[in-house]
Formats: structure tokens, C-alpha cells, sequence
């Protein structure tokens, strides 16, 4: 069982749903972190159990941040809208940076979350 944190921003938001409902069998199997409104999305749309922290803007990001440099958080998948400007983007940049540093599997899209998935242990 490993600790994954699902993120999306709203444009990315029914991609990022549309994945976990795909890939909820494995997705099951772990234990699952979101931002506030992504997690809403989730709890609402699939069977998912799943921890909900704040929502990005309001310091979710820094939460997940803070669990990577903590070693809580070895799985990100975070579906980054590329197109739009974000109020809270330095958080987005920290959160991004503290994947990097502390090389966490990091997946910005649904090829690469897949590939991810697939590559955890099942138990
Ligand atoms: O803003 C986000 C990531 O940067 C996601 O936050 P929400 O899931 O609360 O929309």
C-alpha cells in the first residue's frame, strides 16, 4: 500500500476523474490524498476513500508539499493546466519543486499516471 496524492486544476479536473473511475481497481489498493475541491470530485464520482486536505488555493498544495519533504508522500499525480494563470502558482511551483527534490514519482498526465499505478506493488 503506498500513499498517493490526486490533484487537478478545474480545466483538468474531468480528466483527472475520468482516470481515477479508469484505473480505480488499482487506485483502491492504496491509500489516497487529495486538494479540497479535487477530493470532492473524487468522492463524489468514484468509490474512492479519500482524504481530502484544503483546497489548492487555500494551502492544499502546501500541504502535500509539506508531506513530500516530510517522506509521507512518495506518488504525485497532479493533471497541471498548462493554459491558464493561477492566483496561487507560487504553491503550484513549490509543490512541483518539492517533488523534484525529493524525487518523488511525480505523473502530469494520464499516460504517465498510468505507467505509475503499474508500477506500485499491489499489497
Ligand atoms: O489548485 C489545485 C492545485 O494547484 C487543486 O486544488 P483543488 O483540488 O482544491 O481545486
Amino acid at each position: 500500500m503506498t500513499t498517493i496524492a490526486l490533484v487537478a486544476h478545474d480545466q483538468k479536473k474531468d480528466a483527472l476523474v475520468a482516470w481515477a473511475k479508469t484505473h480505480e481497481a488499482a487506485l483502491q489498493r492504496h491509500t489516497l490524498y487529495a486538494t479540497g475541491t479535487t477530493g470532492g470530485r473524487l468522492q463524489a464520482e468514484t468509490n474512492l476513500t479519500i482524504t481530502a486536505l484544503k483546497s489548492g488555493p487555500l494551502g492544499g498544495d502546501a500541504q502535500l508539499g509539506a508531506m513530500i519533504a516530510e517522506g509521507k508522500l512518495p506518488v504525485l499525480i497532479f493533471f497541471i493546466d498548462p493554459l491558464s494563470a493561477m492566483p496561487h502558482d507560487v504553491d503550484v511551483k513549490s509543490l512541483i519543486r518539492l517533488a523534484i527534490l525529493y524525487d518523488t514519482l511525480l505523473a502530469v498526465n494520464e499516460e504517465t499516471a498510468a505507467a505509475v499505478i503499474a508500477s506500485l506493488p499491489a499489497t
